[in-house]
């Protein structure tokens, strides 16, 4: 009977995912106030600090990379795209997969304009911000896939996709808890694409906290997993992983724009035991 509601919860965050719209998503939550590079108090220069010391500060290491549940969104392997020489990335929705493969084939069309987030991060590095273009390049070489998750599967991907051996790390944004109907989901999930990881490999985890919903296109609300961080440390901890760091971030007022009821937003870095 409970396997049974699982499956119909599962099947349901799949139907909403149907109305999800790439372009809305991408101006809900990647463009000002929310992405405001001249704010200190914004989002957008935590996150991708948090990312760019967690991928250069001497631990993670090896040659594949895998984003899980990428969107339509590339921020998240702008760090690891220097330390990796694979990427793949990953999606449940093929309009989200056809975003990135515009961008990756530089096809132009595309929802976002990248810019900003590859100058943020090459200041980062600190490297000059017109080296942009040459992240871009790396970028554009390094991701060798953009291929089908689902994360509600033991296997999440098709076989073969990732070596048996497993990933050397995971990275994963805003992905878990938007797509599980409940926690015993989002927890299982977790140790689904845990299988994807090599002992001793990394997962970066970026989510939301005390999140309800979220608006993934105009009239498309998406049920969240309502989260707090003993219930991150408590499903890292089940699912097989140590954790290494959680930061914490609260949204300030002006950055709750009626998107989503998203409270803060966390940021973990652990190893897969
Ligand atoms: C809130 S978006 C996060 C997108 C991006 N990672 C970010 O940081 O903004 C959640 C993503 O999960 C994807 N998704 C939905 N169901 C999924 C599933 N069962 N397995 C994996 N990904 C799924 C959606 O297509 C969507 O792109
Ligand atoms: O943290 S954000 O404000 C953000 C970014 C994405 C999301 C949320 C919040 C909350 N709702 C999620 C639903 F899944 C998606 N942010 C937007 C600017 S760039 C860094 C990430």
């Amino acid at each position: 009977m409970a396997e049974k509601r699982a499956e119909n919860g599962v099947a349901a965050m799949a139907a909403c995912y149907q109305r999800f719209d790439p372009a809305a998503y991408l101006q809900y939550n990647y463009t000002p106030p929310r992405a405001d590079f001249d704010r200190k108090d914004s989002i957008v220069p935590w996150k991708l600090a948090c990312l760019h010391r967690a991928f250069t500060e001497g631990d993670v290491n090896g040659e594949l990379l895998v984003d899980i549940g990428s969107g339509p969104t590339l921020y998240q392997v702008l760090s690891g795209c220097e330390v990796f020489n694979q990427v793949l990335l990953t999606d449940f929705l093929e309009v989200n997969r056809q975003e990135l493969r515009r961008w990756v084939r530089d096809e132009g069309s595309c929802n976002l304009d990248w810019t900003p987030y590859l100058q943020y991060v090459c200041k980062l590095e600190g490297r000059r911000p017109s080296a942009w273009t040459e992240k871009a390049v790396k970028l554009r070489k390094v991701i060798k896939d953009i291929l089908p998750i689902d994360v509600h599967r033991p296997q999440p991907m098709a076989p073969g996709a990732v070596p048996s051996a497993g990933a050397d790390c995971l990275v994963s944004c805003f992905c878990l808890e938007s797509v599980s109907p409940d926690l015993p989901a989002f927890t299982r999930a977790l140790g689904h694409i845990g299988k994807l990881l090599r002992p001793g490999g990394h997962l970066l985890l970026i989510g939301a906290l005390g999140e309800s919903y979220y608006l993934g296109g105009p009239g498309v609300k998406i049920p969240v997993v309502p989260l707090n961080e003993a219930q991150v440390c408590s499903s890292l901890k089940e699912t097989g992983y140590t954790l290494i760091r959680l930061e914490v971030y609260t949204l300030p007022q002006d950055m709750r724009v009626g998107v989503d009821d998203v409270t803060g937003v966390f940021f973990v870095k652990a190893k897969k035991d």
